[in-house]
């Protein structure tokens, strides 16, 4: 089976949390995700949550902590996911390919219907940031 290595930023600002709703034109559409992507050959996870993040909503962040990678088996393939928490440097987000965009505090992260292989990293992410799931 194939299995892909993809970052991804929990991006912080003012106690919320960034999600990023994929497209109806993307693999698993209208799924929440955190932004990110997969990792090119001969790219470090950060430089490829870099390059990601100017691709797909023109921003730049801080990357703060990394929290631990978590792999997940879809139908189809594996996805090994690296998580990275990050502040916002950017003021004005533009979605590229994004259908949109969701600020929500921690504790409400669960309400939105993620991508399976995001619950696990959801998950860590709470327990890092302190907060009940
Ligand atoms: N960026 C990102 N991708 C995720 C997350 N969770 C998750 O299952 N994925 C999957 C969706 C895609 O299959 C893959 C990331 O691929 P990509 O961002 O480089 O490009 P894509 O959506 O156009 O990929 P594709 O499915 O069309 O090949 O990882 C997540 O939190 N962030």
């Amino acid at each position: 089976m194939k299995h892909i290595h993809v970052t991804c930023a929990i991006i912080e600002r003012d106690g919320l949390v960034l999600a990023a709703q994929r497209s109806e034109g993307m693999s698993m559409p209208l799924k929440w995700e955190f932004p990110g992507g997969k990792i090119d050959p001969g790219e470090s996870p950060e430089e490829c949550l870099r390059r990601e993040l100017l691709e797909e909503m023109s921003i730049q962040v801080g990357i703060e902590e990394s929290l631990p990678a978590s792999t997940h088996n879809y139908q189809k393939f594996a996805i090994t996911l690296y998580p990275f928490i990050c502040s916002l440097k950017t003021e004005e987000i533009v979605l590229h390919e994004h259908a949109a965009l969701a600020w929500l505090p921690a504790g409400e992260l669960h309400c939105l219907d993620w991508a399976e292989a995001d619950l696990p990293v959801v998950d860590s992410y709470l327990v890092a940031c302190g907060v009940q799931s």
